[in-house]
């Protein structure tokens, strides 16, 4: 059992949250969170995504674009006080979509300077994101969700560090997403995992997400108000 359950998840649990989707709809599991409770939690998150999703796309071209410089600001020394630029490394960052604040400037002056980009894909359903590299010669593709990505030529690499875009997010380093359960499968199969950075709009703040067992904290949260590390990562 043990074996077989670091095979499924090489970086091992405490609770195996890579068989969060293998569990039988019926099965209730006593030591788990009340499936009642699990079920409103998850109607809570739809509605909270809905109502975040059209604020954010109700900001003009200029407040996203004014956020998109900020964030990137507090990015740029975030990554060299911390990772001496990141030179070298693997960074994975993401092709804005659906009013995400708009990085690609800095994806294309981070690899001038040297850091290896990489962009998430869904290649699989339900499983974790694969990373291929970009570069601003990369011809992008359509992929799941018509989310552009690098072509399957792209050479696959895994990051050291991840900029994860944020839907909502709270206080303890809580992120919430469009609802795919992507970003926490990868967390959970990825070891070590990549220093993680939530990357979204001040005003997506919740006071908490409500957090379930397979949600993974993130390492830093990113808004254009500034750098905040959670409580328990600093
Ligand atoms: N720009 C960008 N790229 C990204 C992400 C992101 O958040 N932003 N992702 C970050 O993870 C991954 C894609 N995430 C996805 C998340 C959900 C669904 C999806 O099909 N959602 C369903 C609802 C799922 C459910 O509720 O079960 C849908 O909306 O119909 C697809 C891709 C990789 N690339
Ligand atoms: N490690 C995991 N193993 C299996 N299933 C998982 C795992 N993590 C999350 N899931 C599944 O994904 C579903 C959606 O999770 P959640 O509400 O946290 O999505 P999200 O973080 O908003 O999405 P995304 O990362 O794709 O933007 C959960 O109901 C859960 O069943």
């Amino acid at each position: 059992m043990e074996n077989d359950r670091n095979e499924r998840c090489p970086g091992g649990f405490s609770s195996p949250p890579c068989y969060a989707a293998e569990v039988a709809p019926g099965y209730f599991d006593p030591l788990a969170v009340d499936p009642e409770q699990a079920r409103d939690v998850a109607r809570w998150r739809k509605a909270e995504r809905g109502r975040l999703r059209a604020e954010r796309q109700a900001l003009s071209v200029a407040d996203r674009g004014a956020v998109a410089g900020s964030l990137t600001k507090h990015l740029r020394s975030f990554l060299a006080a911390r990772f001496d630029g990141a030179r070298g490394r693997i960074l994975s960052a993401y092709w804005p979509i659906k009013g995400e604040p708009d990085l690609r400037p800095l994806m294309a002056e981070l690899h001038r300077a040297g850091v290896a980009i990489a962009l998430p894909l869904v290649e699989v359903k339900r499983a974790p994101l694969a990373f291929r590299r970009w570069t601003p010669e990369t011809r992008m593709v359509r992929g799941d969700w018509n989310i552009p990505v690098p072509p399957p030529d792209a050479p696959a690499v895994t990051p050291d560090i991840a900029f994860a875009p944020l839907v909502g997010w709270d206080d303890a380093g809580y992120r919430l997403g469009y609802g795919g359960g992507y970003f926490d499968r990868t967390l959970a199969s990825l070891a070590p995992r990549p220093f993680t950075i939530g990357i979204g709009f001040q005003a997506a703040r919740l006071s908490t997400i409500f957090p379930q067992p397979h949600d993974i904290v993130l390492d830093a949260i990113v808004t254009e108000a500034g750098v905040q590390v959670p409580r328990s990562a600093s």
